[in-house]
C-alpha cells in the first residue's frame, strides 16, 4: 500500500512540476466524465418517474436534463485525452531521464556489473513506456473516488443495505491485487530471457556488425536463440497472465453475485408497491455503474501498482548505484603530481564475483614518466587502468596519488584531472566539432582546441574526408551523416581525450587497436613528446595499454602483468637484459614482424 501510494504521489507531483496547468484541466475533465454517470442514472430515473405519472413538461424537462450528463460522460473523456496526453509524453520523457541519471549519476560502475541489478536495468527500460498507462489511471482514479461516493448516496437513498454493493466491489479489487503482483514477479522472472532477446535483436538488426554477422553466417543462428529466448521469456508470462485472469475472475464473481442480489431486492419492493418504475431504472443504471466502476478500479489498481513497481525499481536503482554513504571525501586531488602514483598491495575481485583479478599489486608510477603495461588477454590490465580511473574501489590496499588516498578524494574531481582514451569508445552521431569537443564540455564549441587535440592525436587527417569539416555530423542515422572507417572514428575518440591539455593522469587503453602498428607508433611517439612538455609543468603520468612492442619499447617504465600479479617492471633495456617474460615476449613479436 505504501508503495502504491508513494507510486501515486510521486506520479501526480511529477505531472504538477511538469505543467500545473494541463494537470488541473485533465484532472477536472475527467472528474466531471465520471460524476456525471450516476448523475445520468439519477436523471433517467427523474425522467422514468415523470413517464410514469404522465406529466409531459417534466418529462420533457428530466429529457433535457438526461442529455447533460450523457453528452458529459461521452464527449469529456476525449478531450481529457488531450490534455493528458501532452503530460504524459512529458512524464515518459522525465521518467526515461530519471533512468539516465541514475544509471549514471555514480561515481563507480559497480551496479552495472550485478545480473539481478540487470534485470531491474530491463525492466525498468520496459516499464518506461507503461507510463502514460499509469498516469491516465491516476487521473481517472480522482474521478472515479467521487463518484463512486455519489453512487453510494444515491443507492443508500434507495434502500441502504444497497450500499453493501461497493462493499462486494473489494473482492475483486483485491483480487486485482493479488493478481498484479503474479505479473508483477513474472517479469522479473523473465527479465534475463527478455534481456537476451533484446540483446539478441539489436545484434541482429545493427548496421555495424551486419558485415560479420553474413561472412560468419550466424544469421539464422541468432534468430533461431532470439526466438527462443522470446518465448521463454513469453511463455512465462502467459502462465502469469493466466493464473492473474483466473485470480480477477473470481473476484468478479462474488461482486457479480451482490450485484444480482441487489436489483432483485429494488424488484421486490417495486412488486409489492413500495417504490416506483423510476426507482427500478435507478438503481438498475446505477448498479451496472458500480460492476463499471469496479471494473474500471481494478484495471486503475493495476496500471497504478505497475507504475508504483516501477517508480520502487527506479528508487532501489538509484540506492545501488549511489551505494552506501560514501565517506566524505576530505582530501582534494593535487594541482600537480610531484611523487606520483603508487598502488600499496592492491588487490581487486570484481563485483559480483568471487575470483580475484589482482593480488597484491605494488607499484610506482614516477610523477613525469611514460608508463607501458603488457601482458596477456585476460592478465587484469584494463583492470588496473579502471582503478586508476576511479570507476572501482580495490578490494584491499590503497592506490595513493602523492600519498594521499585516491579514495579519500571526490572521484568527480579527480576524473577532472585526468584524461582517458579508451578501446571501447563511443560513436557520437554528432558534428564532428562536438564528437571531439565533448573530451572538455566547457571547450566544447572553441574550434582552435578541437584542431589542436586532433593535431595531438595526429587525427587532423580525418577532417580531409569530412565534407564540412568540423561541422559535418556524423553517423548513418542521418540521411546527411557522413559514415567513418573503425579507425577514423577511433582517432576522434583519441582527439576527444586528447582536449585536456595537460591531465595529471592520461589513460590511453589500447585507443589506438584499429591503427596499423605504424601509424600506432608515430602516434605514441608525437603523444610522448606532448606528455614530456606536459609532464615539465605538472608531473603528468601517461599510462597505456598495447600488445605492440614497437610501441611498449618507447616507455619509460615498462609494467608486465601475468594472471593479476606484477611479474616485472622496468625500462625495455632492463627488461630484455633480465631474459624475463617481457625479452620472451618481445623476442616472439619481433619474429614474427620479421
Ligand atoms: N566487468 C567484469 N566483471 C567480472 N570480471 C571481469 C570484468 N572485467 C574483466 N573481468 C575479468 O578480469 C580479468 C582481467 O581482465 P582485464 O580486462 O583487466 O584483462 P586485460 O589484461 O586488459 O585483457 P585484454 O588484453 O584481453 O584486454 C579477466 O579474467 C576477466 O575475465
Amino acid at each position: 500500500m505504501k508503495v502504491l501510494l508513494t507510486g501515486a504521489w510521486t506520479m501526480i507531483a511529477t505531472a504538477w512540476r511538469l505543467n500545473p496547468r494541463k494537470t488541473a484541466l485533465a484532472v477536472a475533465l475527467m472528474t466531471a466524465g465520471a460524476v456525471a454517470a450516476p448523475l445520468l442514472a439519477a436523471a433517467l430515473g427523474w425522467m422514468t418517474r415523470e413517464v410514469v405519472a404522465g406529466s409531459v413538461g417534466r418529462a420533457v424537462l428530466a429529457g433535457v436534463t438526461v442529455a447533460v450528463p450523457a453528452v458529459v460522460v461521452l464527449a469529456f473523456g476525449h478531450f481529457a485525452h488531450l490534455a493528458y496526453y501532452e503530460l504524459s509524453e512529458l512524464a515518459e520523457l522525465d521518467f526515461d531521464e530519471r533512468v539516465i541519471a541514475v544509471s549514471n549519476g555514480s561515481a563507480g560502475i559497480e551496479h552495472h556489473e550485478r545480473a539481478e541489478h540487470a534485470d531491474t536495468w530491463t525492466v525498468l527500460r520496459q516499464e518506461g513506456r507503461q507510463f502514460r498507462t499509469g498516469l491516465e489511471a491516476l487521473l481517472n482514479g480522482v474521478g472515479l473516488v467521487l463518484a463512486v461516493v455519489l453512487t453510494a448516496v444515491l443507492l443508500a437513498g434507495q434502500n441502504p443495505w444497497l450500499l453493501l454493493l461497493p462493499v462486494a466491489a473489494v473482492p475483486p479489487l483485491l483480487a486485482g491485487r493479488v493478481a498484479e503482483r503474479v505479473l508483477d514477479r513474472a517479469r522479473t522472472a523473465t527479465a534475463e530471457p527478455t534481456r537476451t532477446a533484446l540483446n539478441l535483436f539489436h545484434l541482429a538488426t545493427s548496421a555495424r556488425l551486419a558485415g560479420e554477422l553474413r561472412v560468419s553466417g550466424v544469421r539464422d543462428e541468432l534468430r533461431a536463440r532470439h526466438n527462443a529466448s522470446w518465448d521463454t521469456a513469453t511463455r512465462g508470462l502467459w502462465r502469469a497472465h493466466l493464473t492473474a485472469t483466473w485470480i480477477r475472475a473470481a473476484g468478479q464473481v462474488v461482486f457479480a453475485l451482490a450485484y444480482i442480489a441487489g436489483v432483485l431486492l429494488v424488484v421486490r419492493d417495486a412488486i409489492a408497491g413500495r417504490r416506483g418504475v423510476g426507482d427500478v431504472v435507478l438503481v438498475i443504471v446505477l448498479a451496472a455503474q458500480v460492476n463499471q466502476q469496479v471494473a474500471t478500479a481494478v484495471t486503475l489498481l493495476q496500471d497504478l501498482q505497475r507504475m508504483a513497481g516501477a517508480y520502487r525499481r527506479l528508487t532501489e536503482a538509484a540506492a545501488w548505484a549511489t551505494g552506501p554513504d560514501p565517506a566524505p571525501a576530505t582530501d582534494a586531488p593535487p594541482q600537480r603530481l610531484d611523487d606520483g602514483i603508487s598502488f600499496d598491495r592492491v588487490a581487486f575481485t570484481y563485483p559480483g564475483t568471487d575470483v580475484p583479478v589482482l593480488h597484491e599489486v605494488d607499484l610506482h608510477l614516477p610523477a613525469g614518466a611514460t608508463v607501458a603495461i603488457v601482458g596477456e588477454n585476460g592478465a587484469g590490465k584494463s583492470t588496473l587502468v579502471k582503478l586508476l580511473c576511479g570507476f572501482y574501489r580495490p578490494s584491499e590496499g590503497r592506490i595513493l596519488v602523492d600519498g594521499v588516498d585516491l579514495h579519500g578524494m571526490a572521484v568527480e574531481e579527480w576524473r577532472t584531472r585526468i584524461a582517458a582514451g579508451f578501446q571501447d569508445f563511443v560513436r557520437y552521431e554528432f558534428l564532428a566539432q562536438q564528437v571531439v569537443g565533448l573530451g572538455d564540455l566547457s571547450r566544447v564549441s572553441s574550434e582552435s582546441t578541437v584542431r589542436a587535440a586532433l593535431d595531438r592525436a595526429g587525427a587532423t587527417g580525418v577532417l580531409d574526408e569530412l565534407p564540412e569539416g568540423l561541422r559535418t555530423r556524423l553517423g548513418k542515422s542521418y540521411h546527411d551523416g557522413a559514415e567513418l572507417s573503425g579507425g577514423q572514428w577511433q582517432k576522434l575518440a583519441l582527439g576527444r581525450a586528447m582536449m585536456r591539455e595537460a591531465p595529471l593522469l592520461l589513460v590511453l587503453d589500447e585507443p589506438t587497436s584499429a591503427l596499423d602498428p605504424e601509424a600506432e607508433h608515430v602516434l605514441f611517439q608525437r603523444y610522448a613528446e606532448h606528455a614530456k612538455r606536459v609532464a615539465g609543468r605538472t608531473g603528468g603520468i601517461t599510462v597505456f595499454v598495447s600488445h605492440r612492442f614497437s610501441t611498449v619499447r618507447m616507455a619509460d617504465l615498462i609494467i608486465v602483468v601475468g594472471e593479476g600479479r606484477v611479474v616485472e617492471s622496468g625500462d625495455h633495456a632492463t627488461l630484455i637484459g633480465r631474459g624475463g617474460l617481457y625479452a620472451e615476449l618481445f623476442a616472439l613479436q619481433a619474429e614474427s614482424y620479421s
